[in-house]
């Protein structure tokens, strides 16, 4: 990193833009102004520092702002589609004010695009204002690419109850073991999109809408601010299923395109009769950066670290602790690839994509994540998949001789739960 520090003014409605590379690091500070980063307030004065990261900060009123380090990009955006974002959210809050009148229920979002059309960026600056108002929306990140809220290869919800931190977006907070949510609520997929596994995509969006409308039952305030759904990069027509599926369980009341006129075309026309959809086209923003599969790979293997570690901001202190293979029970989800043929008579590929398979312990899982699920001894073993997450470990060592693993967790002491699933990502603690 230089030392170099270098000024720049933006004027009202201008974006400062910058990336950074995963080895280098660069110091943003405000220096007079208001200043947002996807929607969340810049303080004064104070050390934001980004690394492997793509962020624009956005100036309503205009602001000075100090750089410092090394960025790959960096320029001031004059063209924006701030406005059209803050004209969305606009008509949300007075959804939202209409529910508390009336005692009903808020709006649900739907975020859909192509992949880096800017779908996450929208979804936090939703939240944001909304948490700026004093409302506090439930989040469902049903991309399982990255691991937002928990882990890559889950679909998760979380309560909105503070702003999505502009470093370190949205950090992992605990888990809650029961299907009525406090903290996140979390399912293992095990997969990175949709399409890997939509039937079992599908089951799982399912259980995670009735464990969030259990909480939307109880909790009048989630209820009345709504939710806000991120999505993966999904506009090829044959998962058109699951979008439907998607506004079906979640009782969707808008759903909003970002930058993909055929997308919105066909949802316009899927919803033309339904009074209680409203289908909203937006621009995709200029700044929107695309990644590569390199960079997503480091991102996700950041996530995962994150987990574990934490992040500058704030540090955790995982444990290790043994575990016996006798007291392990590890499923895997059924191949999903192999050939309708290769599968047991009367078992069709749709039903083997739900199923689980145990698996024995042994050097296979040297550097997996495996999730802990919350299905307890008393229930069900077929149900795994449908259990929610209550938090995952890291597998730092395998013992065939002993016939032990030595796992990465973030509580001390022995795993909480005997029944764990395994995930299809790897990682190398460094
Ligand atoms: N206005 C902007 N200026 C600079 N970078 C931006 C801007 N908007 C978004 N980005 C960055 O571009 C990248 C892609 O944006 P984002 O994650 O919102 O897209 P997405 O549609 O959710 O992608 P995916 O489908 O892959 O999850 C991110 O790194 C994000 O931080």
């Amino acid at each position: 990193m230089t030392d170099e520090s270098k000024t720049y003014t933006l004027l009202p409605e201008q974006e400062f833009r910058l990336e950074v590379d995963f080895a280098s690091t660069a110091i943003v500070q405000l220096k007079s102004g208001t200043a947002e980063i996807f929607g969340a307030e810049l303080a004064p004065a104070t050390i934001y520092s980004f690394s492997g990261q793509k962020v624009a900060i956005f100036s309503w009123h205009g602001c000075t702002l100090e750089i410092q380090g090394a960025c790959s990009v960096q320029y001031v955006a004059e063209e924006t589609p701030m406005h059209s974002y803050l004209n969305l959210h606009t008509a949300l809050a007075q959804q939202r004010t209409a529910a508390t009148a009336s005692q009903g229920s808020g709006p649900v979002v739907l975020v859909l695009g192509p992949t880096d059309a800017g779908k996450s960026s929208l979804s936090k600056i939703l939240l944001n204002y909304a948490v700026r108002q004093q409302h506090h929306p439930i989040f469902v990140n049903l991309d399982p690419a990255e691991g937002s809220i928990a882990m890559p290869g889950t679909l998760s919800a979380a309560p909105m109850l503070h702003l999505v931190d502009p470093v370190d977006e949205f950090s992992a907070i605990g888990l809650d073991k029961t299907g009525e949510m406090a903290a996140p609520l979390c399912f293992h997929y095990g997969f990175a999109a949709s399409g890997d596994n939509p039937k079992l995509f599908r089951l799982l969006i399912t259980k995670l809408a009735s464990a969030v409308h259990a909480r939307l039952k109880h909790d009048t305030a989630s209820r009345q601010a709504g939710l806000i759904i991120d999505t993966g990069g999904t506009i090829d027509p044959n998962s058109y299923d699951i979008i439907k599926e998607c506004v079906d369980v979640f009782n969707v009341t808008a759903i909003v395109i970002l930058g993909h006129e055929r997308l919105y075309s066909d949802m316009n026309r899927l919803y033309t009769n339904s009074s209680a959809i409203s289908v909203v086209k937006l621009a995709k923003s200029g700044g929107v950066v695309n990644r590569d599969k390199d960079y997503l790979r480091q991102a996700q293997q950041r996530a995962i670290k994150k987990y574990f570690y934490g992040s500058a901001q704030c540090e955790y202190s995982p444990f290790s602790a043994i575990a016996w293979y006798q007291d392990l029970k590890i499923y895997r989800v059924e191949d999903s690839i192999a050939p309708t043929s290769a599968l047991p008579l009367g078992l069709d590929r749709k039903v083997s994509e739900t199923q689980t398979v145990p698996m024995d312990p042994g050097p296979i899982l040297l550097h997996s994540i495996l999730t802990v699920s919350s299905l307890d001894s008393t229930e069900d073993e077929s149900k795994i998949l449908e259990s929610s997450a209550i938090g995952f470990v890291y597998v730092s060592a395998v013992n065939e001789r002993k016939s032990t693993i030595t796992v990465l967790s973030p509580i001390p002491g022995r795993l909480p739960r005997k029944y764990l699933l395994l995930s299809s990502f790897k990682w190398m603690e460094m």
